[in-house]
């Protein structure tokens, strides 16, 4: 059996459907922010955890979940995670469903745009990272990295810009906490320059924890999340926003979601709704 055939996922046309008002529109109509069409999509446990330890990749989708996470990969023109994911998992990022592009597809129809957020270009990536691996393969595109580094170091600037990548450059701001952060508006607007009109933003923890916070979580037009079955327990890396007050200093919930649907799939239940604002 080749590489490429026992890699292949299927998700069926039936299971379609109730996706749809969720995802990008498929006339690539555009919203009238300007900015992408979000979509906020990963896998958590019951004890709201993304990975068993910081570090470490984990496994939480059953194979239904997993070949609809992919199908939602197919729907969006980029897909965006941290560096610490990029650390962690040395991720493909690439569209496994049988029929895209490199997957029996022409050319790379199907496949988004990998996007690592690196304000510092410390992901000292070689040819060998699997992201590029499946370039050279022809099933996947290269990765652009948004860092606010303006030299890159050389050498992984000339390996991503041989498989068809490159660094983009943005201005962090530094917060009481954090030396090097950028504005999620900003990384959006960064990602329409590009021409991206949909992005699927899948982790880990700090990307999606500053994405929900107060002032960025209105960016985000659809929740797509795969909850499964398991307690990852403590230790794991948690998906868990800043603490919110009301104005008499009452902690109040951080986030909410509303429409929400829910939808067995497997052993997970996949849940779909929008933040509430
Ligand atoms: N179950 C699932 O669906 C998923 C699980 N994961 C898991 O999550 C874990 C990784 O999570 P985590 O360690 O939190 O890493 P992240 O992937 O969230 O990357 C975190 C780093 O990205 C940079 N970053 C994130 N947000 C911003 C921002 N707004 N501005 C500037 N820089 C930013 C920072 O880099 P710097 O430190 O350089 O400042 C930060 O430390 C892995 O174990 C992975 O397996 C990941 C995705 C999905
Ligand atoms: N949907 C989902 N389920 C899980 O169980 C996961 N661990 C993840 N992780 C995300 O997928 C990336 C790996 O992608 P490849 O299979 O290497 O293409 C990983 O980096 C996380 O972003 N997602």
């Amino acid at each position: 059996m080749s590489e490429i055939s026992r890699d292949v996922l299927f998700f069926p046309e039936s299971q379609r459907p109730f996706l749809e008002p969720h995802l990008p529109p498929l006339d690539g109509e555009s919203k009238s922010s300007n900015l992408p069409f979000t979509t906020l999509t990963f896998a958590t446990s019951l004890d709201s955890s993304l990975a068993i330890a910081p570090g470490v990749r984990t496994t939480l989708s059953g194979p239904q979940s997993k070949a609809m996470t992919h199908y939602l990969r197919s729907r969006h023109d980029a897909i965006l995670i941290g560096v610490g994911t990029a650390l962690a998992d040395n991720p493909g990022l690439n569209c496994r469903l049988k029929g895209v592009g490199g997957y029996g597809g022409q050319d790379l129809r199907g496949q988004p745009r990998p996007i690592i957020i690196d304000p510092t270009a410390r992901w000292e990536f070689t040819e060998q990272a699997k992201i590029l691996a499946l370039v050279r393969e022809g099933r996947g595109r290269a990765p652009y990295i948004i860092t606010g580094n303006p030299s890159p170091p050389a050498k992984q600037k000339q390996i991503l810009e041989e498989h068809g990548g490159k660094y983009i450059t943005l201005n962090t701001t530094s917060t009481e906490t954090e030396a090097h952060r950028f504005d999620w508006t900003a990384i959006l607007g960064s990602l329409t320059n590009e021409g991206f009109r949909s992005v699927m933003i899948e982790g880990g923890g700090a990307v999606i924890n500053t994405l929900l916070e107060q002032s960025s979580q209105g960016l985000v037009d659809s929740v797509i999340l795969t909850i499964a079955p398991t307690w990852l327990g403590q230790g794991a890396v948690v998906v868990s926003p800043k603490r919110r007050f009301d104005a008499g200093g009452n902690a109040i919930p951080a986030s909410r979601l509303r429409d929400v649907k829910w939808y067995p799939f497997g052993e997970d239940v996949v849940l779909c709704g929008k933040i509430k604002l």
